[in-house]
């Protein structure tokens, strides 16, 4: 079956005049429809590129991305993020904070003025209330503690239905219980919604606790050492984490991290 996103060989160097920094190494990487990834690996390894190519905030120095069979840019591709920062406007509800991509984003912009008022605005509010936020979806921002602000940010990202959402490290500001409610709140999300995922993490316990499939990658320049499937039963319970089984696999994973060497790299003449 065609893969949702297929990463052929994709390579990226950043070029910022004389000094350039090879990211990532000739990488290969499918993404079926519905799942949930977890990217994690040293830091500055190429974690968030792999993000920003998925995005196409930044195009691939050599190789190849497609969606759904055709060259990534053929067609527009509909992406949800959230970042470590909530990064709500302040000025807005929380409502019309997650009301925004309905404004912004074809098709959904072009029947805003007319759906604002009923179909879309119980479309938010129905993700407001299933993440816990609906009696707040009248409050600005900063009357909502962070944990309270991620969930809001994690509907912002999905209310659209995107065909793909990038998480980079949504939760690495969080102290631990709130983000382990945070980990629940997207798993049951996800489960709602078959969203397909890309999660880039520093937490191995969150990779496992979320995802289907964990991709470990070198030291810069990164390229994908392990693909890693997660076969743990759905829903998943915070408590299932510290069990041996599971903390075998975040063992695992860890090891991997520490004593994977980095990638040889090309030589020039060869790229
Ligand atoms: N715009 C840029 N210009 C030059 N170099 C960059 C740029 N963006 C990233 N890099 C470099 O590319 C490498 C990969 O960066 P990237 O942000 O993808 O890593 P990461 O794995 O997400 O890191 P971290 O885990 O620390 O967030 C790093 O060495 C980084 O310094």
């Amino acid at each position: 079956m065609t893969p949702l996103v297929h990463f052929d060989e994709v390579c990226v160097e950043y070029d910022a005049g004389r000094e350039k920094t090879l990211a990532l190494q000739p990488t290969t990487l499918e993404v079926a429809k519905g799942d949930f990834i977890a990217l994690v690996g040293p830091s500055g390894c190429g974690k968030s590129t792999i993000l920003k190519l998925a995005s196409e905030l930044l195009a691939p120095t050599a190789g190849h991305i497609f969606f759904a069979g055709r060259e990534l840019g053929a067609e527009p591709v509909r992406v949800g993020m959230a970042f470590q920062s909530a990064s709500l406007l302040p000025w807005l509800s929380i409502r019309d904070n997650v009301m925004l991509p309905l404004k912004i984003v074809p098709p959904f912009r072009e029947h805003y003025r007319a759906k604002r008022k009923g179909e879309y605005r119980d479309r938010v509010d129905a993700l407001l209330a299933q993440v816990g936020l609906l009696d707040f979806a009248d409050k600005n921002p900063w009357q909502l503690s962070g944990g309270m602000q991620q969930r809001a940010n994690l509907c912002r990202a999905l209310v659209h239905d995107p065909d793909l959402l990038l998480l980079d490290e949504p939760f690495g500001a969080l102290d631990q219980f709130t983000r382990e409610e945070l980990w629940s709140t997207l798993q049951d999300l996800w489960m709602a919604r078959g969203s397909t995922v890309l999660l880039v993490t520093h937490d191995l316990r969150e990779a496992a606790f979320l995802a289907n499939r964990i991709c470990v990658m070198s030291a810069r320049p990164g390229r994908i050492i392990e693909d890693r499937q997660v076969t743990t039963p759905r829903p998943r319970q915070i408590s299932q984490t510290f069990r041996p089984e599971f903390v075998s696999i975040v063992e695992q994973l860890r090891e991997l991290i520490v004593h994977a060497p980095a990638a040889p790299q090309i030589p020039e003449a060869a790229q």
